[in-house]
């Protein structure tokens, strides 16, 4: 049977998103009508989609709630293939400004909104002129550092496996050539292949590298489930904790990421429970459709 979806459609840096609220639960959109929704030429268009639920509605938001009573609203969130995902930080950026333009929330200044994730709770906040900050809690080393091959890359490379709620493996390049230079239509291939996937960024320094006390990196990226997108927030923290680690002692504890489509912030804040680390940037409502799905 036809039905009508009203969507919004948003993005934070390029990486883009279709958006659709569904307070009760009542929605469960199959992989493949994910993948027709995401769908460039014959759908709406967007490297993922996202639907905004109570969690009460939800297994996984049950478990948000039990992490923190007033994380009442989760954010599930579909790769443009209709495969699930744990995270997605310039997502979840975008889907608190749409909870704020949709009526669901206010905010007060400053003020910190838990949202439910398979990762867990985090919380976001506005920071104002459309940008939003959000705490994507503690990172850890995951994943090893598996070798990535990749399109026009000439050899393969280490990567080093970070989670920050997803699966990320960050590769190091030798300068913007390299790094312009890599085709990544092509799926990079990792040797040992994670069980889950991976999201794969590849970074270079920026000119100059530190300014004004702030890392700066160069990232291209290729995503789990989506394809090479403008931006991944998740993979924007992940290469700034990678090129910290690799730089030592008396590296910087705040990044300035430069992506395809524009640049997001990065930086991390000890915390009782461990190292958190944040990334902030804009959050763009583009449009607002209705879509006829079979
Ligand atoms: N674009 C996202 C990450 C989206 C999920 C990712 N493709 C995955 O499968 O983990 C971001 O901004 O973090």
């Amino acid at each position: 049977m036809a039905f009508d979806l009203r969507f919004t459609k948003g993005h934070g840096t390029g990486n883009d998103f279709v958006l659709f609220s569904d307070p009760e639960g009542d929605v469960q959109l199959t992989p493949t009508q994910i993948a027709a929704v995401c769908d460039r030429h014959f759908g709406v268009g967007g490297d993922g989609l996202i639907r905004a639920v109570r969690s009460d509605r939800l297994v996984d938001g049950a478990a948000a709630i039990a992490e923190d009573p007033d994380a009442a609203w989760f954010m599930d969130y579909w790769n443009a293939d209709g495969s699930p995902s744990e995270m997605c930080g310039n997502g979840i950026r975008v889907f608190t400004r749409y909870l704020i333009d949709q009526g669901l929330v206010a905010l007060a200044d400053g003020e910190w909104i838990p949202i439910g994730t398979r990762a867990g709770v985090r919380r976001v906040r506005e920071l104002g002129s459309g940008n939003f900050e959000a705490d994507l809690g503690v990172w850890r080393l995951d994943g090893g550092e598996p070798l990535v091959r990749a399109k026009n890359l000439h050899a393969a490379r280490p990567g080093l496996g970070i989670d920050v709620g997803n699966p990320h493996v960050v590769v190091a390049l030798a300068d913007d050539d390299e790094l312009d230079g890599l085709d990544l239509a092509y799926v990079p291939i990792l040797e040992p292949e994670p069980q889950a996937g991976a999201n794969v960024e590849f970074v270079v320094p920026a000119e100059p590298l530190v300014e004004a006390g702030r890392g700066r990196i160069r990232m291209r990226v290729h995503e789990r489930g989506s394809g090479e997108t403008l931006s991944c927030g998740t993979g924007a923290v992940a290469s700034a904790l990678a090129v910290r680690y690799w730089a030592g002692e008396g590296a910087p504890d705040e990044w300035v990421v430069q992506v395809p489509g524009g640049v997001v912030g990065v930086r991390m804040r000890t915390e009782p429970d461990g190292e958190h680390v944040l990334l902030s940037g804009p959050a763009e409502l583009v449009f607002d459709g209705v879509l006829s799905l079979a």
